[in-house]
Parts: C-alpha cells; sequence; structure tokens
C-alpha cells in the first residue's frame, strides 16, 4: 500500500494543506492566497495515536462522533525537562475532512504508517506497580497519567501491584509471558533492578544457560522493559530518557522505541549472579545504602541524610582491583564525549556485539578463576585502600548528578566504567563528591582514576576479610537487640517486618561490620557492595559486561539544549527526526 497521502484538512476555520510522506506527517496553515503560514512536522513514529471524531482524553476519555473528523495524537516536546533531556507531552490536533470518505482514507493511511515505521509499538504489557517506592504514589501515577494514555494508543495492560519485594522477578521467572510485547515497573531503581534479574533468568533459563557462569555468553532478552518512574533515584530512567516524568516515558513505551542497554553480572565464588546497569559500588556508596536503609521512612532524602552521615564517617577500605580494559581506540571515560540519542559510538557497537555470522560464542574461554583469554587483552591490577570503588555500565546520571557518575560512558556499547577513589583527605573526597552536582570534572583529581573496562574481579586482602569474619561471628552471639535491629534493617529485598525473626543469613552477615561500625561507632574494614540499590551477601566479585543483553522502551538522552537553542519549530522537530532516523 502507498503510504502516502495529501488534501486539504480543516481546524475550525483554518485551512491546512496535510502531507502524509511514509516517514512523515505534517501539515501547514494556508491562507485566502493559498500562501503558506506555519507548519508542523511530526515524524509519523511519533504519532500516538488516531482515532476517528473528535476525541479529547482529559479529564476522561470522550468522542463526539462525527463522520468528517478525526483526531491525531502526537508526541509534542516541552521546553521544561531542565538542561538536560526534553520533557514530552501529548500533542492532539483535530481535523475535519470534506467528506468521510477522505476521513476514512486518512485514518486508514496514518495507521498503515504507523505500522511500517514503528514495529516495535506494545500491543500488550505486562505491568508492575511498586505501592511503596518513592514517595509511595505508585499507583496514583500509573492510573491517572499512564493508563489513559495506554487505553489512547489501544494497549491492553495486566496490571499487577506488588504485595511483596521481588514478587515482580518471581512472576517474571516463572508465570506465563506468552503474548506480552514487554514489562513495565512503576517504581524506582530497585523494582528496574526485579524486572532485570527477572527477565534475564527467565531468558537463559530457555536457552538452557547456566547464568552463574561468567564465562557463558548471556542471550540477550526478547522482551522490552519500560520505565515509570516512581521511585527515589530514578537513576535508570534518567539517564536512558534524561528526564524523569511519568508522561514522557509512557510515550516512549507507547511508540515502541527501543534502547539498547549494557549489564553487568556480578558473580561471586559460590556462583550467585547479581546484574547491575548503574551503580555497582563498594566503599561510599555501599555505605550510604546501607545506612539509607534504617531511614526508609524518610523517602528519597533518605539518600542525601545517609550521604551525610557516611561522609562524616570518614572511611577507606582495603582492596585489590582487577580489570580488563576496553580497546582504548574506540572511545574513552575521559573523552568529554555524552552518549544522546541516536549515539554513533553505542551503533558501531552494535555490529561489533553482534556481528551477522557469529553465533556471538564465549568471549571468556575459561572459567572464574582464569577469566582472561590472549585476544581479550592484559588484567591489569592495583592494590590499596580506596574511598569508593565503583563500576558503571552507563553514565548513571540522575537528579542529584545530572552529568552522572561517568558523564561519558555509553548505554550500549559493551562497556563499562571502572571508577577508583584511592583514599584521600576528607576535603579531598568532598570535592570529588561535589563535583558531581555540577560540569567541573570529577576525574581531574589526582586520587581518582577511570577506566573503561570489560570485566572486573575485586576481593580483599587476604586475613582482612577472615578477620572480618570472625568479628561478625563474635558479633551474632552476643549483638543486643539494639544493633540486631540495625543489622535487619539491611536487606531492602528482604520483608522487613519480618527480618528481626529470620536467622542470621550471609547478606546480614556480610553488612554486619558496617552496621556495627555505625551502630557501636566501630570503624569496620570491610564494606558491602551496592548493586544498583541492593546490598550484595559477598565482597569477593567478578563482574562481566554484557552488551546490550537487555532493551528499554526509550530512546537515550535527547539533546534538549540543541533542540531549544534551534530557532524555529521545524528545525526542533528535524532533529529529533534526524535522531530517530540514526
Ligand atoms: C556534596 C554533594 C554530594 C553529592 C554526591 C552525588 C553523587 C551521586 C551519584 C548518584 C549515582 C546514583 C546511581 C544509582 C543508584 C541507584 O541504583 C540506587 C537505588 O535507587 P532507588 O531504587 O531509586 O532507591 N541509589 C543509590 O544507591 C543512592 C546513592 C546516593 C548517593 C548519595
Ligand atoms: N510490595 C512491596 N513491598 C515491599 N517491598 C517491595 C514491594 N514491591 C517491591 N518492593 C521492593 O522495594 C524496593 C524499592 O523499590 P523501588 O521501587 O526501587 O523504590 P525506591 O526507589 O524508593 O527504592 C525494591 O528493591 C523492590 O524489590
Ligand atoms: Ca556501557
Amino acid at each position: 500500500m502507498d503510504l502516502g497521502l495529501e488534501s486539504s484538512l480543516w481546524v475550525g476555520n483554518k485551512r491546512y494543506r496535510a502531507v502524509l510522506t511514509g516517514w512523515h506527517f505534517k501539515w501547514t496553515e494556508v491562507d485566502k492566497k493559498n500562501r503558506d503560514k506555519k507548519t508542523v512536522l511530526v515524524p509519523v513514529a511519533e504519532v500516538a495515536g488516531v482515532e476517528e471524531g473528535r476525541v479529547e482524553i482529559l479529564p476522561q476519555k470522550s468522542v463526539e462522533d462525527t463522520d468528517k473528523d478525526f483526531t491525531v495524537f502526537y508526541v509534542k516536546r516541552s521546553s521544561g525537562g531542565g538542561s538536560y533531556g526534553l520533557l514530552w507531552r501529548l500533542g492532539r490536533i483535530q481535523f475535519s475532512c470534506a467528506s468521510r470518505v477522505l476521513r476514512d482514507q486518512w485514518t486508514k493511511h496514518l495507521r498503515a504508517a504507523l505500522k511500517t515505521h514503528s514495529p516495535l509499538r506494545p500491543h500488550r504489557l505486562l505491568v508492575f506497580i511498586n505501592p511503596f517506592g518513592g514517595k509511595k504514589k505508585g499507583r496514583q501515577i500509573y492510573h491517572s497519567l499512564v493508563a489513559p494514555l495506554f487505553e489512547l494508543a489501544g494497549i491492553s495492560s495486566h496490571v499487577i501491584v506488588t504485595e511483596r519485594a521481588n514478587q515482580a522477578r518471581d512472576h517474571l521467572l516463572k508465570k506465563d509471558l506468552t503474548g506480552f510485547d514487554g514489562v513495565v515497573c512503576v517504581g524506582g531503581d530497585g523494582m528496574f533492578s526485579e524486572l532485570l534479574h527477572g527477565l534475564i533468568g527467565r531468558t537463559q533459563q530457555e536457552a538452557g544457560l547456566c547464568e552463574n557462569d561468567p564465562a557463558v555468553a548471556l542471550q540477550p532478552c526478547p522482551l522490552h522493559i519500560g520505565i515509570i518512574p516512581a521511585g527515589s533515584t530514578d537513576c535508570v530512567c534518567f539517564a536512558t530518557v534524561g528526564v524523569v516524568d511519568p508522561v514522557t516515558s509512557a510515550l516512549h513505551i507507547i511508540i515502541g522505541d527501543s534502547q539498547p542497554l549494557d549489564v553487568c553480572s556480578v558473580h561471586d565464588v559460590s556462583a550467585q549472579v547479581r546484574y547491575s546497569v548503574s551503580l555497582l559500588g563498594y566503599g561510599f556508596y555501599g555505605d550510604v545504602l546501607a545506612e539509607s536503609e534504617k531511614h526508609r521512612w524518610m523517602g528519597p532524602l533518605r539518600y542525601d541524610y545517609s550521604g551525610a552521615v557516611v561522609y562524616l564517617s570518614n572511611r577507606s577500605y582495603s582492596g585489590i582491583v582487577q580489570y580488563l580494559p576496553a580497546d582504548p581506540l574506540l572511545s574513552s571515560p575521559r573523552d568529554k564525549t555524552r552518549c544522546l540519542a541516536g549515539c554513533s559510538v553505542c551503533s558501531r557497537s552494535t555490529e561489533r556485539l553482534f556481528p551477522h555470522s557469529s553465533d556471538s560464542g564465549s568471549l571468556y574461554s575459561s572459567h572464574f578463576s582464569q577469566f582472561s583469554t590472549d585476544s581479550e587483552g592484559e588484567w591489569v591490577s592495583v592494590e590499596g585502600r580506596f574511598r569508593c570503588v565503583s563500576l558503571t555500565c552507563m553514565s548513571s546520571s540522575c537528579a542529584r548528578s545530572p552529568l552522572g557518575l561517568s558523564p561519558s560512558a555509553h548505554l550500549a556499547d559493551g562497556t563499562g566504567d571502572l571508577i577508583l577513589v584511592w583514599d584521600t583527605h576528607p576535603l579531598g573526597f568532598l570535592k570529588f563528591l561535589y563535583r558531581h552536582t555540577s560540569t567541573q570534572d570529577q576525574f581531574d583529581l589526582p586520587f581518582v582514576e577511570v577506566h573503561r573496562v570489560k570485566a572486573v574481579r575485586f576481593s580483599v586482602p587476604s586475613g582482612r576479610e577472615e578477620q572480618e569474619y570472625e568479628e561478625i561471628g563474635g558479633f551474632s552471639s552476643e549483638i543486643d537487640e539494639g544493633q540486631r535491629e540495625c543489622v535487619d534493617t539491611v536487606s531492602r529485598n528482604g520483608s522487613q517486618q519480618h527480618l528481626a525473626q529470620r536467622a542470621m543469613t550471609s547478606e546480614r552477615k556480610a553488612a554486619t561490620p558496617f552496621l556495627c561500625g555505625l551502630c557501636c561507632k566501630k570503624s569496620p574494614s570491610v564494606s558491602v557492595w551496592n548493586c544498583d540499590g541492593e546490598i550484595l551477601p559477598f565482597t569477593k566479585i567478578v563482574c562481566k559486561i554484557h552488551g546490550q543483553l537487555v532493551r528499554l522502551y526509550a530512546r537515550g538522552i535527547e539533546d534538549g539544549a540543541a533542540i531549544r537553542n534551534s530557532e524555529e519549530r521545524d528545525e526542533c522537530q528535524r532533529i529529533c527526526i534526524l535522531n530517530s532516523l540514526k
């Protein structure tokens, strides 16, 4: 079917020349002397819906069914998104045609163009709402802002309001997912992490792969993930969309945007595996998370409070870090570039990560203990005392840090950035932290190193861990109720009210030294790992970055400044089109 169409259409008493070229739909106001006035140009891929009649969706959906009218809903960019990223809003235009036949022609052509140009639009979604995430507004956000948009776009959603932690993960691991195009979480990074673990685990199960084996090349997940932000940090949303805004995210889902994402698998010696996309952090960030769990009642502010408490406790930790550098010719964490929508580094990586003929065989021929091959390069090893050791697969930008932990990191290049902050005086470390809140380079400090890597190993120098665990053993039989409560609140993936009755698990043992440090003012020598907001039950780890393992309903950050600066609205839309075509 030829998707092109051109005719006169009316909006009120104004005449427009409307043109559908297949890729774009544009309408130009024409004056009485047939001169062109203002043009609006919308990529077909950004049309959210086409309806017969004059349709409103707010305050609730209403249709005035006139047989010569139709309504087009589309993505409209708005300037309120701060300096990075753009807010998306639902634009609406109601056209009148000269005849019903013409109206039917327009709706048919537009719908056919949508199908052709955005084939990943979801029809059926599985939605998990965490009613306790962030400011506890997940349900309200979904029902008032998102559900009406999904309905308009003809998406049917199966909604589950979670009743316990890990319910979403377990559902994805075990239940029938037939018929769903994607999975959506309404919550924060912890909720996203549940979906990530569920989908990756399910995909490997179905492919017959052992996900616990760091040598295995994991299978990319077939279902897309959508994030409706309703959490505390919402880093994954911020770093992949550029703004934390439920309507913007819902529109990205509706139009079937697709953003591949690197994932870091984190393995311990006893073959447990966790996944991280944003922050895998030992030292400061681990301590902040552990401290913050005691103050969950504060909501998102718990991180600011805990950040201050942990900063004042002035800790550093011994560690041995080994890393496998990525190819320095491809990109560098200090190259001052930013991964934006249509990023060329990520596009080139797709070719490299998924060469046509290859079976994408194992990147690593050997197991845990011999994790290197000659072709993958040489491991580098460093040892000393660190304020923090962080690994991030993306920039990890968020409201607290608009450019992120590693501003030049890429969402989908198959690498992560390893940030080593050596022990330094308190003011130096404060300077490092403070630079995250501005455009100043946090890596331009003598005690900071950043490396673009494919894999990392971390351990505590021998003697320390054992010594620490002996201390834990002593504490575990002797800690009083106050201390026990402090230890208990560490697990964010367990239901907190039941923790007091639970036996001492390995997770809690790992967190004990840190917590007792805070409660009893005894300085611990081992920290914990913060893995996208979850405390890991192990310290010694091996991490491997899996390029583009999952896909989100997103497109990366649109360059808001560039678009806002363009003088013409058409120019703004043109940039968006170019980005969407790249
Ligand atoms: C003097 C000013 C200091 C400012 C320091 C700013 C550094 C901020 C970097 C934040 C990176 C955040 C990476 C994302 C982490 C999330 O996965 C995790 C869980 O989020 P959620 O599920 O929404 O609760 N959030 C954190 O670990 C919070 C870290 C806050 C550190 C201050
Ligand atoms: N119904 C529930 N009750 C308790 N915890 C839950 C529930 N649903 C999800 N969770 C857990 O809550 C944690 C925090 O959720 P999240 O949505 O990320 O909010 P926040 O950003 O405020 O931390 C997640 O790790 C998730 O596993
Ligand atoms: Ca990356």
